[in-house]
């Protein structure tokens, strides 16, 4: 295989290579799966969350460090726009004043919550209000009436709502791709429509089945975009006679909050497909079925009434969820249509989860526990290509890292900082990197933790970055050493003034009676520096800058053939080049 040109620069030594530098171990991180251990299926092993896992090992040898001149940190912003709590609302006829206590507003959740806003909806979800179908009918009417909506804006965020939820649970992959969306007459029909467009553009494939078109402008112009994008529309009577070989999920957008009585033709039939593929047993693999508002067949109010009707694994509820959905028992509950002001909140006293951050959806019964061991995503990525990527790895981090925050990652600068003690031993925790510049990755910490007793005892160091989202993981391994004192003081005090006690507060890694002792030491601090006076860095804080000698960059791709690059150092012509390979995934 051709190599890519070896990029040079200027050869540095290292006051660290020394022989007992050398000899010491070199930490490596890599994302692991947890390996499949023999266990009762019955009795899985439990895990809320795809949770990555750290494999630390020691091995090698000394590495260089190089000068550094810090970029600016990047800070995130803790007081972006959608932060700010909702301004009052503006009282309409008809509706109740916002009361100041009313509970449940869909209030944002703060930066950095996201996880946590899913555990509060998790909490809420016993007591998130249940809409009769005429409550359901009113909203709408009320909605569309002196609230100002246009029934197409409601349709396009609930269409949307349904199909990010849809992308969240059943993220798009080789095992979920193909989509067939299932729409009835009304105004449930007209949401599947929308979210086969969003789906389309989010990288699936959708069909669609829709017998009954209703002949209004908003409908047939839905048609038309989708027949724009080539998507499918197969008649009912065309529908593959075994939809679990042809397609992965199944949205139901029959039938809403109007349905009443029985299916009549040709839903019957199309209902009753979509009750033979959750019996199980009928197929090796099933797709899933995600349903919009409400499993269609089932009565708005009562549920399944005598248990016959289609299971789905997946209910989209729209605007809050009707009383059915307290009989729905599949996995994932999601609510969507991001669009009810205070007025129908307070109106009809809704307890709804909150949304977290800028998603569309939000779930309302706890993510079901996962078997670790079938935690397998297939990635589709673009491929990482030797001729693509920059001949200097911090370039070729930087313009990752760019893509990460444009992506909108949450703390893309989240690392996972891998020491080794004088023994040998291994550890790791998560940190925020503060700095990244031509030579070195800086981060900030208390010189009293055990990283710095690793760090002082064995140089060596391995950062990891983890980007889910976009399948990617860069290792960089290096030596460190701590930043100037006068950096460590410039960058305290850019900090908040809370982060700023919080660092003389915590002993770090020493062993403490309780939170209290936490809070009471935050307390006295607060009050000694209220008159806004400097706060001085404790001089047991401080930073720590990494050198790298070794970087790579991890893309995960199909079936396992991810491609991994890395960048090593090389002496060509008395200089130091980095040089590229790609290792065997
Ligand atoms: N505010 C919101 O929450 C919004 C929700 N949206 C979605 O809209 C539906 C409710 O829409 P609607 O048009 O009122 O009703 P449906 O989609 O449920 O269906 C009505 C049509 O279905 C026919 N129908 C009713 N029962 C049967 C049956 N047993 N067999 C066959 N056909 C039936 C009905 O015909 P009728 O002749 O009986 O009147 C209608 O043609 C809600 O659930 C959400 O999904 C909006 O998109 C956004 C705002
Ligand atoms: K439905």
């Amino acid at each position: 295989m051709p190599q890519p040109a070896a990029h040079h620069t200027p050869r540095y030594r290292s006051p660290y290579q020394t022989s007992s530098a050398a000899s010491r171990p070199e930490p490596q991180s890599r994302m692991l799966a947890v390996a499949s251990r023999t266990r009762d299926k019955s009795a899985p092993t439990i895990l809320s969350l795809a949770m990555p896992f750290l494999l630390t090992t020691a091995t090698g040898t000394a590495t260089s460090p190089r000068p550094l001149i810090p970029s600016s940190p990047r800070r995130q912003n803790p007081t972006t726009p959608h932060l700010r709590p909702p301004p009052p609302a503006r009282r309409l006829p008809g509706f109740p004043a916002a009361e100041p206590g009313a509970p449940f507003l869909p209030r944002p959740p703060r930066r950095g919550m996201a996880s946590l806003a899913a555990t509060a909806a998790a909490a809420a979800a016993a007591e998130v209000t249940h809409l009769t179908q005429r409550d359901a009918a009113e909203i709408d009417e009320q909605l569309m009436g002196p609230l100002g909506f246009s029934v197409d804006q409601l349709m396009e965020l609930a269409g949307l709502s349904v199909a990010a939820a849809v992308a969240e649970v059943y993220k798009l992959s080789e095992e979920h791709t193909r989509v067939l969306i299932i729409c009835g007459p009304g105004n449930n029909g007209g949401d599947g429509l929308v979210a086969a467009r969003h789906l389309y553009h989010f990288g699936y494939r959708p069909s669609v089945c829709y017998p009954k078109r209703t002949p209004k402008p908003l409908y047939s112009g839905l048609v038309t975009q989708l027949e724009s994008l080539s998507i499918p529309f197969i008649p009912a009577e065309d529908l593959p006679h075994d939809l679990s070989r042809e397609f992965d999920i199944i949205v139901d957008a029959m039938f809403g909050f109007s349905f009443h009585g029985t299916p009549r033709p040709p839903f019957d039939d199309l209902i009753q497909r979509l009750i033979s593929l959750s019996v199980i047993g009928n197929s090796d693999k099933k797709p899933a079925i995600v349903s919009v508002d409400i499993p269609s067949g089932w009565h708005v109010e009562e549920g399944d009434v005598d248990g016959g009707g289609i299971k789905p694994d997946m209910l989209v509820s729209l605007t809050a969820p009707k009383l059915c959905a307290k009989k729905f028992t599949g996995p994932h509950h999601f609510l969507g249509g991001r669009f009810v002001p205070p007025p129908i909140l307070n109106k009809y006293g809704l307890k709804l989860p909150p949304y977290p951050g800028t998603s569309m959806c939000a779930r309302i019964r706890k993510a079901p526990s996962v078997d670790i061991s079938s935690l397998r995503e297939n990635y589709i990525s673009p491929e990482l290509l030797e001729s693509q990527v920059m001949p200097d790895p911090f370039d070729q981090f930087l313009r990752w890292f760019d893509e990460a925050v444009t992506a909108g990652l949450r703390e893309p600068n989240a690392m996972a900082l891998t020491t080794v003690n004088r023994e040998g031993k291994p550890s790791s925790r998560m940190v925020l990197l503060k700095g990244v510049d031509k030579q070195t990755f800086v981060w900030y910490t208390n010189y009293g933790s055990r990283k710095a007793h690793d760090l002082s005892e064995n140089p060596n160091a391995a950062l990891l970055f983890y980007w889910n989202e976009m399948n990617r993981q860069v290792r960089v391994e290096g030596s460190v050493e701590k930043v100037p004192e006068e950096e460590s003081e410039k960058y305290f005090h850019s900090r908040p003034r809370g982060s700023q006690l919080g660092a003389i507060v915590s002993k770090q890694s020493t062993v403490i009676a309780g939170r209290e002792v936490l809070q009471q030491a935050y307390k006295e601090l607060e009050h000694k520096y209220s008159d806004g006076s400097l706060i001085p860095k404790p001089e047991y804080w401080g930073g720590y800058r990494l050198t790298p000698t070794l970087f790579e960059f991890w893309q995960g791709q199909q079936s396992r053939l991810h491609d991994r690059l890395q960048y090593s150092q090389r002496e060509v012509d008395g200089n130091t080049a980095w040089h590229i390979e790609r290792l065997s995934p």
